[in-house]
């Protein structure tokens, strides 16, 4: 057996945490023979209710589980972290955008990042799902300047994942026929889920969907996705967001074939200003992602592109007090 590794996953008592937790127990992040401690954080007035998820996650006997912490502390919580989760964060309601928890979430980002900064491993791995997910990992990143801002990544998996079934499903294949997907920019409506480059069973998409549907129905059906499930469920989507962090961080760890979507800090490719967190097409191996280079972009790419950005430096802008 390996030595375990230790996972920080805060707003442990929240939604997508009781997905999340019991499935990186399980070994569906790091594998069946990766042993982990879990080290979950929340505010104290959910304390109790944490402490319930760990009496759950206990009742499971998970053969992978060596230890668990529950805590208040960021600085406990992210004492010697291998990975780190930030998910605790306010959700949005049915009419908000995922901005308008900018206020609301911001402060909790400076907090932690200046906590990984001081306590977690040299070589910490941190997804930031709490939303706006983007601007949260800026923050974050920048109150840790003694790690590098490549260590910390924004969650767009789940766009991805959402974008390789509406595809699937439309030219009647499985998410398993569909290569180089890609979204780009912020997890928000503006977001821009692309099939340029995409392959349907070796197949062009573009020979396989009509423009209109791309345009009309399938951009706006995945940039939407999150509202449509606030409003069919009256909560915001957790199993999926939890099951997505998990592929985040699995391929980042462990590697994967093809390309993936993660956002990351740019370092000016395709023309996105450096510094902000923005979705780019991937490949991860040997523990490590790499941006995707050389692909054309037309008109209309440059253009959704740029608006993506716009709306990053503005969210940016807001933030600049938090920015260190
Ligand atoms: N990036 C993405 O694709 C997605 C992001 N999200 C976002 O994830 C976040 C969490 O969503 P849910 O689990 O549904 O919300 P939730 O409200 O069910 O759980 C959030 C938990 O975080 C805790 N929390 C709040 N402040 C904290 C702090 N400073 N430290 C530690 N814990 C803290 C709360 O007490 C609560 O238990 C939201 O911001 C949501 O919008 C949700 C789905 C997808
Ligand atoms: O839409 C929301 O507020 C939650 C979220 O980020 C998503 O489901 O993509």
């Amino acid at each position: 057996m390996k030595d375990p590794v230790r996972i920080a996953i805060t707003g442990g008592a929240g939604q997508i945490s009781y997905s999340l937790i019991f499935r990186i127990a399980a070994g569906d992040m790091l594998g069946p023979d990766q042993p982990v401690i879990l080290q979950l954080l929340e505010i104290p007035q959910a304390m109790d209710a944490l402490n319930g998820v760990v009496m759950e996650v206990n009742d499971c006997a998970f053969p992978l589980v060596k230890d668990i912490v529950a805590t208040d502390d960021p600085n406990v919580a992210f004492k010697d972290a291998d990975f780190a989760l930030l998910v605790g964060a306010r959700p949005r309601g049915p009419g908000m955008e995922r901005k308008d928890l900018l206020e609301a979430n911001a402060a909790i980002f400076s907090v932690q990042g200046k906590a990984l900064n001081d306590h977690a491993s040299r070589d910490v791995r941190v997804l930031v799902v709490g939303n706006p997910a983007n601007t949260n990992a800026l923050i974050a990143s920048c109150n840790a300047p003694d790690l590098d801002a490549g260590q910390f990544t924004a969650m767009t998996r789940l766009d991805h994942n959402r974008a390789l079934t509406q595809l699937a499903q439309k030219t009647g294949k499985h998410v398993t026929d569909v290569d180089s997907m890609i979204i780009w920019g912020n997890h928000s409506a503006t977001q821009y889920p692309d099939l340029a480059q995409c392959k349907v069973d070796g197949k062009a998409a573009f020979d396989l969907v009509e423009r209109d549907w791309y345009e009309n129905d399938f951009i706006p059906t995945v940039q939407q996705r999150g509202a449509a499930i606030i409003k069919a469920r009256g909560a915001s989507s957790a199993a999926s967001a939890a099951s997505s962090a998990i592929d985040h961080m699995r391929d980042w760890a462990l590697g994967c074939d093809g390309i993936v979507s993660m956002a990351i800090p740019s370092d000016g490719s395709y023309g996105i200003e450096e510094g902000i967190i923005y979705s780019y097409p991937v490949r991860c191996q040997g523990g490590k992602y790499e941006i995707v280079q050389g692909f054309e972009l037309d008109a209309f790419s440059k253009e959704k592109m740029q608006a993506t950005e716009k709306e990053l430096r503005e969210e940016r802008a807001a933030v600049e007090h938090l920015l260190g």
